[in-house]
């Protein structure tokens, strides 16, 4: 027995467009790791910021100018992201942007930390919601790179852009960005 009338078309086949969570890739699963406990995503479960990141498997490892490396995230702003009354603090805004940023480069070449960024607010955003960050990690040199993000609400409405100059580490940095802390 059918539900579907007879002459109602079959339902399109889901596209598959690659993306996939941060951690089914190889490079994904260390910084999904790492992301578990950074300022940004440390709480999946709070009020104040959920972030969740994707990859796509063709940015995996390496980008190039053809191919820039695509990351992207849904976040949601809660009520403890609070800045102006009703709306998110710049700082929160602009941390999504960095962190996205920064993950952005290490998947598309290595771990790098921000040198300068620069973030423009374009429209105040509400708490509660729910907005997509897409990263664009262009090539890098073989100390830098630059990168872009942007945050958009699901009507397509531009929150937040921002660039950024990433350093890759290496070995002149070797213990400088070490864990631990209190
Ligand atoms: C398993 C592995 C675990 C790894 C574990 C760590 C993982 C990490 C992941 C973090 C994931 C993201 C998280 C969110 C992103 C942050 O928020 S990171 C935190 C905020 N950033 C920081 O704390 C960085 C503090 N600053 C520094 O430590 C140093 O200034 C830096 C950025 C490392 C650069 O120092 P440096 O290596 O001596 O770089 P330097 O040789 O002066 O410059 C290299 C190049 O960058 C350019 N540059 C440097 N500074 C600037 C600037 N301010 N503006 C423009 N260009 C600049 C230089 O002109 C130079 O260009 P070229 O001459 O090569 O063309």
């Amino acid at each position: 027995m059918t539900l579907t009338p007879p002459d109602t078309p079959p339902a399109p086949a889901a596209v598959d467009d690659g993306w996939r969570p941060l951690d089914a890739h190889p490079v994904g699963r260390t910084i999904a790791a790492f992301a578990t406990r950074s300022f940004v995503a440390n709480d999946p479960h709070g009020d104040r910021l959920r972030i969740r990141y994707e990859a796509r498997a063709a940015a995996v490892p390496h980008a190039t100018a053809a191919q820039p490396a695509e990351l992207r995230a849904e976040v949601w702003f809660g009520p403890k992201a609070e800045g102006p009354p009703g709306h998110a603090h710049g700082g929160s805004v602009a941390a999504v942007l960095d962190e996205a940023m920064g993950l952005a480069v290490w998947l598309a070449h290595r771990a790098a930390v921000a040198a300068h960024i620069e973030v423009d607010f374009r429209n105040p955003v509400p708490l509660g919601l729910t907005g997509r960050v897409e990263t664009t990690a262009g090539p890098a040199d073989e100390r830098k790179s630059s990168v872009s993000a942007r945050l958009v609400g699901p009507d397509g409405t531009v929150y937040g852009e921002a660039t950024g100059i990433f350093v890759l580490l290496g070995e002149r940095h070797a213990g400088r960005f070490r864990g631990g802390g209190a």
